[in-house]
């Protein structure tokens, strides 16, 4: 199986964003990836809530979504789309930062709303809100495809192991990580937290990424750690797409899962534990 994996660099403006992200969708599926994943936030960067008022929309009348579907119908390709910020028409005004899995007709076969929002303080100068302005989702997500099962996660997921525990548990044979992680934390953290969550379960970890400055036309500036990767099931590191836009296509040998977790089968060993709460 081969998949691709785009790296981009969005602004706050959907309608702009949206022809770079197909050229790069085609650009991937004449590589001959049968499986494209976009990053987090793949539609719009959030700005300011007032931007995003203006210029985010619905499920069902989102312009990113429709085109994206089409793209897969088009290429005959399967499309992780990492996420998209979309109007939830919750109480509360606040939007979801929603993955979808596509198949090669364009129909949706899973959704997955980010369950943990990055409320964190990453240095003196900078502090992330997302719970401001996302709703938070509460169900783990396993999509079904032809390769394997896909393990749906967003960005801030990675740091909370249980949850891809789950999902291996469940059979998961891939793991997405779509992110706009901070240059901070991701220097730090981005590529052995992403390693661990493959080791420990078994599974391929495919993370697009959002990467450099991004325009914004309002509110503070943001940047993104980029570094795109793919990392095989038994910790190896198969791609880094560095910190500039690109599309990285790469093979994947899906019985790697079952040999490393024979190899090690750890998954198999869980026990459960006396002691503190
Ligand atoms: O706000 C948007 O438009 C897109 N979403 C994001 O950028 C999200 C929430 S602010 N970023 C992360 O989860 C970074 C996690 C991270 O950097 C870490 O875990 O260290």
């Amino acid at each position: 199986m081969r998949a691709g994996l785009l790296q981009l660099n969005v602004s706050d403006d959907p309608e702009a964003n949206l022809p770079v992200t197909l050229s790069m969708v085609a650009e991937a599926a004449s590589e001959g990836a049968t499986l494209v994943l976009t990053p987090e936030v793949t539609n719009c960067l959030s700005s300011s809530r007032s931007r995003q008022q203006e210029v985010l929309r619905y499920e069902d009348q989102d312009e990113t979504l429709s085109a994206l579907r089409d793209a897969a119908a088009r290429h005959g390709i399967w499309l992780l789309i990492g996420s998209l910020a979309l109007k939830t028409g919750d109480a509360d005004g606040r939007f979801a930062n929603r993955s979808f899995l596509i198949d090669p007709a364009g129909d949706i076969r899973a959704r997955y709303d980010k369950i943990h929002m990055f409320d964190v303080q990453v240095s003196a100068e900078e502090t992330y809100r997302e719970s401001d302005g996302f709703r938070p989702g509460e169900e783990a997500v396993v999509g079904d495809t032809p390769f394997g099962k896909l393990g749906l996660t967003i960005c801030y997921d990675i740091r909370f192991p249980h949850l891809y525990r789950r999902l291996a548990r469940a059979g998961a044979d891939i793991l997405t990580v779509p992110a706009a992680f901070s240059p901070v934390t991701g220097a730090a953290h981005w590529e052995p937290l992403l390693r661990a969550r493959a080791i420990e379960s078994g599974a391929f970890v495919l993370a697009p990424a959002q990467c450099g400055s991004h325009a914004t036309s309002r509110g503070r500036p943001r940047a993104t750690y980029g570094h795109s990767m793919a990392v095989a099931p038994w910790g190896d590191v198969l791609v880094d797409a560095g910190d500039a836009p690109c599309v990285t296509c790469m093979d994947l040998n899906m019985t790697d899962v079952a040999t490393a977790r024979r190899r090690v089968p750890s998954l198999l060993h869980d026990r459960s534990i006396a002691g503190p709460p």
